[in-house]
């Protein structure tokens, strides 16, 4: 893919994001065209990925370009400037439902095949497996991630603090964890010398070899680890840990990132399920074969399936299920109005995102009755359990953090080239029998790495390659100087892979100048402890993380800190020269959209965007040598303070200022700050007139932005939303429409 050097990639992504993109990007579109800057869109929405993967069975007009491949190439080269909002991670069931409203809207999808039955339809599974989970960042995120929250939104966040539930000394929440079996207790890592090839296989215990992948590469100095999660211990761990939280009177809940980890944490929670609710997969066992349940996909997968029962034999299983609620603990809900539990879906409870919101809300989940209550926060391997641990216990001690007072624990995170863990999916397996899982480096025959495995236990390899390594070592000492902040490198001397990082952290850290600065190693719960104590104190402190910690600190600090990650700048300085620019931290909000549809109100918070926007024009104005570009992000950045200090974030409520209208308050302040500016005399004489109008037409653009809303809203879809009519939704007001216009 070739680019002119101004140009930016905005991508089209899914829900609330691909909503507030259909108002936002207009805008951008009306102030980059003055600059000489092209702002293409690339459509990277689950449903668009699906249409891009199956150009066979669609029409000629239907067909549309693998965009997400062409970006993944675009990323490795330094013309790449993508603004990248977040997409969905798909489970089953989203993609379930998305290939339906496809086939419904005339798209002739094949059905997805859950269980495949001739080598037809495990083509076809193979190739939406390409869609499934969490497919889109690691393709793009070819460099390590750098977020933080920029001063004005910390300064916003202490001047406006967020509601923080209150701690009670007596708070019995806890993370439940396993104490042995699991992947943290078994893992082996070794650093390779030498590029080669590996091949995974399995010896069966009467020393038949089968072959799991034939062919891995291996990079010099690259660090592989293998590690194994007993199926007969963690189906222990969650029957005790089940029936000790009704001992303990405290909800129970599980939380994994069923999407990043697309192929070990549905095991994991498909376990779950089946120990909770044993009595009715015992009962129905033969029913549900022949339904073909899978627990994988949650509870809901049943009820899905019972509805093909007759009504009676339907009801039963119901019945049956209502039934366990007697006698298991309490589930912390997703919807106690609707009865969704924390077991219906994989994809409802994801862990960065959970665990922070209950935190932040004095420890609890809500219960069955709609009531708070302390809780056992599930999360049974114990390679991070700790620090969420950590964090239960400086809040039950400490109280509830303030965000008028806490420091700032900006995150720089180890991720290029699929690092660690969330590039493990393709080296992840499930033992058929008991045996072994070996890494045969195939040059040699040698094993480089292997595992005793039991029937059902689940089996993966991890790789992290050297040069993001050093990269990942540089950006640290370079935050921590640029920012004059102590850095802390999360990792665990006692942890196989982590011992071979430090050595790495070790011997790349003198290539820098460290002089001064204050950079330390600590095992995950301790550094999370000293962070944490910091914190309390008002002092900043940088996590230097892997890829899982990247992920989960980038919400767990900002929420505490800023109420959301929605907030924070999120850079992806790409290995090759690019940039990436991602917006916030955290998700695609589907609660936002069900909101949207009800009354017509986006709470989408685009702040993300904004600074997304601000650097990446930066990054236009350094590489393209833009002077215009320059000015552009200069101005948007003063727009975005006085955006933050006239606090024209979205409100929650319907009727009230919407994402709509905090991107009229946008445009007007840029359009302000451009016509102030005397660097460009062409620039100032554009936008003078514009910030005049937006100025002298404010009343009537918010009324009419804001009467817009308190209906129902129907955009002719959920995964695959008709544009026209997203697009009519999201621009109600004819006033801004209007004056927008002039400057294309
Ligand atoms: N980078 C990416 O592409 C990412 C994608 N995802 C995907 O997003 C989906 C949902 O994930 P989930 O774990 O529910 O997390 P989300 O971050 O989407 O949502 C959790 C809550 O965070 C708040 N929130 C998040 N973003 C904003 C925003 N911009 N403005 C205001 N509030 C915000 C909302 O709280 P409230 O309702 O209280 O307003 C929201 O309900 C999944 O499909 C997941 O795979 C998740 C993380 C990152
Ligand atoms: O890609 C995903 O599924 C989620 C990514 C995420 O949560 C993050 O990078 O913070
Ligand atoms: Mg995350």
């Amino acid at each position: 893919m070739t680019t002119n050097k101004s140009n930016i990639i905005y991508t089209i992504t899914d829900e609330a994001p691909a909503l507030a993109t259909q108002s936002l990007l207009p805008i951008i579109q009306a102030y980059t065209s003055s600059a000489n800057i092209n702002v293409e869109t690339k459509d990277i929405s689950l449903a668009g990925r699906i249409i891009a993967n199956f150009p066979k069975y669609l029409t000629e007009e239907q067909r549309i370009n693998d965009e997400l491949a062409l970006l993944g190439e675009l990323a490795k080269t330094p013309e790449a400037n993508i603004i990248k909002l977040p997409n969905i991670s798909a489970s089953i069931p989203q993609l379930q439902a998305t290939i339906k409203e496809l086939q419904t809207a005339g798209y002739n999808l094949p059905d997805y095949p859950e269980e495949p039955q001739n080598e037809a339809e495990q083509s076809i599974k193979l190739t939406y497996a390409k869609v499934l989970g969490s497919a889109v960042n690691p393709v793009l995120r070819e460099g390590n991630s750098d977020r933080r929250a920029p001063g004005s939104v910390k300064q916003y966040a202490r001047n406006n603090p967020h509601s923080m539930g209150a701690w009670s000394k007596d708070s019995k929440s806890h993370v439940a964890n396993m104490a042995s079996g699991d992947f943290y207790g078994s893992e082996v890592s070794t650093t390779v010398s030498g590029a080669t090839d590996m091949r995974i296989e399995f010896v069966d215990a009467a020393g038949n070899v089968s072959v799991l992948k034939e062919k891995v590469a291996l990079e010099d100095k690259e660090v592989i680890d293998a590690s194994v999660m007993s199926k007969k211990a963690l189906v222990e761990f969650f029957e005790q840990e089940i029936e000790k939280a009704k001992e303990e009177d405290v909800l129970f809940s599980l939380h994994m990132k069923a999407t990043m980890m697309k192929v070990s944490d549905p095991i994991i929670f498909g376990h779950c399920v089946k120990v909770y609710y044993k009595d009715v997969f015992a009962k129905h066992a033969a029913t549900f074969e022949q339904l073909g349940v899978d627990a994988n996909n949650g509870i809901g997968d049943v009820y899905a399936k019972i509805d093909r029962l007759p009504a009676e034999k339907k009801a039963e299983i119901e019945a049956d299920i209502q039934a366990v609620y007697e006698t298991r603990p309490p589930m912390a809900m997703v919807d106690s109005d609707r009865g969704i539990t924390n077991l219906h879906v994989p994809s409802d409870i994801i862990i960065d995102a959970s665990m922070p919101a209950a935190l932040r809300a004095s420890g609890q989940m809500w219960g069955p009755d709609g009531k708070q209550k302390d809780t056992k926060f599930t999360i049974p391997d114990r390679n991070y359990a700790g620090v969420f641990q950590a964090v239960v216990d400086y809040c039950r001690e400490n109280g509830a953090f303030s965000p008028t007072t806490m420091g700032t624990v900006p995150n720089v995170g180890l991720m290029a080239k699929k690092a660690e863990e969330y590039g493990s999916h393709d080296k992840t397996f499930t033992a058929v029998s008991d045996g072994v899982i070996r890494a045969i480096n195939v040059a040699n025959g040698d094993v480089l790495l292997s595992q005793n495995v039991g029937e059902g236990d689940i089996f993966r390899m991890c790789q992290t390659k050297d040069a993001p390594i050093q990269d990942w070592v540089k950006l640290a000492v370079s935050r921590s100087r640029l920012s004059n902040t102590p850095a802390v490198f999360w990792l665990d001397e006692n942890r196989a892979h982590d011992a071979e990082i430090i050595k790495k952290v070790n011997q790349y850290l003198p290539e820098h100048d460290t002089d001064g600065l204050d950079l330390r190693i600590l095992a995950p719960t301790e550094a999370c402890k000293h962070t944490l104590e910091r914190c309390g104190n008002g002092e900043d402190t940088i996590s230097v993380t892997g890829n899982v910690l990247r992920d989960y600190n980038t919400d767990l600090f900002p929420i505490l800190e800023l109420g959301t990650s929605a907030k924070m700048l999120s850079i992806v300085p790409l290995m090759n020269g690019g940039g990436l620019f991602e917006t916030g931290a955290g998700g695609s909000a589907p609660k936002h959209v069900q909101q949207f549809e009800k009354e017509n109100h986006l709470r989408w918070d685009s702040l993300g965007e904004f600074l997304a926007l601000a650097a990446s024009l930066e990054h236009v104005s350094q590489f393209a040598e833009n002077p215009k570009a320059k000015i552009l992000a200069d101005t948007l950045d003063a727009a975005t303070a006085k955006f933050l200090e006239e606090n024209k974030s979205p409100s929650r409520k319907v009727n009230e200022l919407d994402n709509r209208g905090s991107h009229f308050y946008l445009a007007m302040y840029w359009a302000q700050a451009l016509a102030a500016q005397t660097d460009d005399a062409e620039l100032q004489s554009q936008f003078a007139p514009v910030a005049q109008a937006l100025n002298n037409q404010e009343q009537k653009i918010v009324q009419e932005l804001n009467d817009a809303q308190g209906v129902a809203m129907d955009i002719g879809g959920y995964y695959f939303p008709n544009v026209e009519q997203a697009s009519k939704a999201m621009r109600p007001s004819e006033t801004l429409n209007t004056i927008l216009s002039t400057l294309l």
